[in-house]
């Protein structure tokens, strides 16, 4: 496994053991009626291999949380440490090096690659962060029954195929940090279902941190924790 490209110093005030610490985070978006307050005053923390379930009406932030953590935004005030680094401190070229190599996402879209087969789609992560690694690749690949269809086209799956594609691709690089929005949003009960629960011993298997918006109830009681996000905060269900 390559060392990541960018190192990144640890903060001295953040405690090491946690792999995710959200302080304070303030975020509001421009409107043509003035600014939009989203998030108001977040705090979070996370461990390794904690589950955590964030749960809260539509239009209440989630999706802006995790960009936010995922580093795809900036916040407007507020800290947002990831393994003890400060990311909004990070410069462009470190905060693209922590969305290659330790963080994933899975969306609601599954969002693949069109021109890429399965096989190049689960590698692409892993090969940009500079961690392909073919035993791992191929396990992945076995475990999320994905070897019949190596060589077909994202067109040429179902939903809950993709979305098992969009799993392997993420945790291909051996993120610290999976991050996922909505991901089963697409799928019918018993495949969201299926595709979770292999998304949840994969995690386990991995020793990550795995945070997941999600409007079930249902869903978010298969993780170890929930949050709420209301009225712009974040309270512990
Ligand atoms: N780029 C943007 N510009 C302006 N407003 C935005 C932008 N993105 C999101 N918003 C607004 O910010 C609020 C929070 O949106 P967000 O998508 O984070 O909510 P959510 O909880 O994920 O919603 P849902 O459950 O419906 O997906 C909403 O009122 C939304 O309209």
């Amino acid at each position: 496994m390559n060392a990541p490209t960018v190192s990144l110093a640890r903060a001295s005030d953040a405690p090491a053991a946690l792999l995710l610490r959200v302080v304070n985070l303030q975020k509001s978006y421009a409107t043509p009626q003035g600014p939009l307050p989203v998030l108001k005053d977040v705090n979070l923390s996370l461990a390794a291999r904690e589950t955590l379930a964030l749960m809260g009406e539509s239009g209440s932030g989630k999706s802006t949380l995790l960009h936010l953590i995922g580093a795809l935004d900036h916040a407007d005030s507020g800290e947002i440490f990831i393994d003890g680094v400060e990311t909004a401190r990070l410069r462009e070229n470190a905060r693209a090096a922590l969305r290659r190599e330790t963080v994933g996402v899975v969306f609601q879209q599954f969002n693949l690659i069109a021109s890429l087969t399965v096989a190049e789609n689960l590698a692409f992560q892993a090969r940009l962060a500079g961690r392909y690694d073919a035993d791992w690749q191929m396990r992945l690949t076995e475990r999320l029954g994905l070897t019949p269809l190596l060589s077909r086209y994202p067109e040429q799956l179902s939903g809950g195929q993709q979305q098992r594609v969009a799993v392997g691709r993420a945790l291909a690089a051996r993120p610290r940090l999976l991050l996922a929005d909505e991901p089963t949003g697409n799928l019918d009960e018993a495949t969201g279902d299926a595709v979770l629960a292999l998304t949840l011993d994969l995690v386990a298997e991995t020793g990550c941190g795995f945070l997941m918006v999600t409007h079930s109830a249902r869903l978010a009681a298969r993780l170890s924790r929930r949050a709420v996000l209301e009225a712009g905060t974040l309270a512990d269900s």
